[in-house]
């Protein structure tokens, strides 16, 4: 079965476009967030909380090691790019990586209600510019190719990534 991985920053819309795209390609789609929430029955609030974020890093890792050769839309988790295995783990597996970029205004106003994110929570604007700005790099050396997203609803984003995966 064929494999297309999302990545991105927190709001980037992952979650949101992966189902539209796993739709529309007719492939299951498998959410590393989520997964972890089956896994352990806990959110990743939760396990940043107790155990901490690098226990949440290493289930992430996990889950991504146990996936990636299964096929299907994978929706990663904002801070895949955070641990070098995973960049690894994509490489090696060799897949199309889409990377959801847009502007910081656009995708932060998209969290602005929600507390689900644990990093949100805790870190100042400040902070979070910081991590945008480091991890920005890192989205772009993982992905294959970059998909512009600001001002496109999530229907319009998955159909371009459609003709891009299908080429
Ligand atoms: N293109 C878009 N246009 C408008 N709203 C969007 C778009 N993409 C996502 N959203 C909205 O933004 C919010 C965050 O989207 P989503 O959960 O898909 O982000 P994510 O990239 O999966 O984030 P995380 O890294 O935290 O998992 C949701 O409320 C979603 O409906
Ligand atoms: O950007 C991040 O580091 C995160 C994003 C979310 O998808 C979750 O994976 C978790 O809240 C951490
Ligand atoms: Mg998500």
């Amino acid at each position: 079965m064929k494999t297309a991985v999302l990545i991105g920053f927190m709001g980037a819309g992952k979650t949101t476009v992966g189902h539209e795209l796993a739709e529309l390609l007719g492939l299951p789609l498998i959410d590393t967030d989520k997964e972890i929430i089956r896994r352990t029955g806990q959110t990743p609030g939760e396990i940043f909380a107790t155990a901490g974020e690098a226990s949440f890093r290493e289930l992430e890792y996990t889950v991504l090691r146990d996936v990636i050769h299964k096929g299907g839309v994978i929706a990663t988790g904002g801070g895949i790019v955070e641990t070098p295995g995973n960049i690894q783990l994509l490489s090696e597996a060799g897949v199309p990586v889409y990377y959801l970029s847009g502007s910081f205004g656009q995708t932060l106003e998209r969290l602005a209600d929600d507390d689900t994110r644990p990093i949100l929570r805790t870190k100042t604007l400040l902070e979070v510019a910081a991590l945008w700005r480091s991890r920005l790099p890192k989205y772009d050396a993982a992905a294959t190719t970059t998909v512009q997203t600001d001002g496109k609803t999530p229907r319009d984003i998955a159909r371009l990534i459609q003709i891009a995966f299908e080429g």
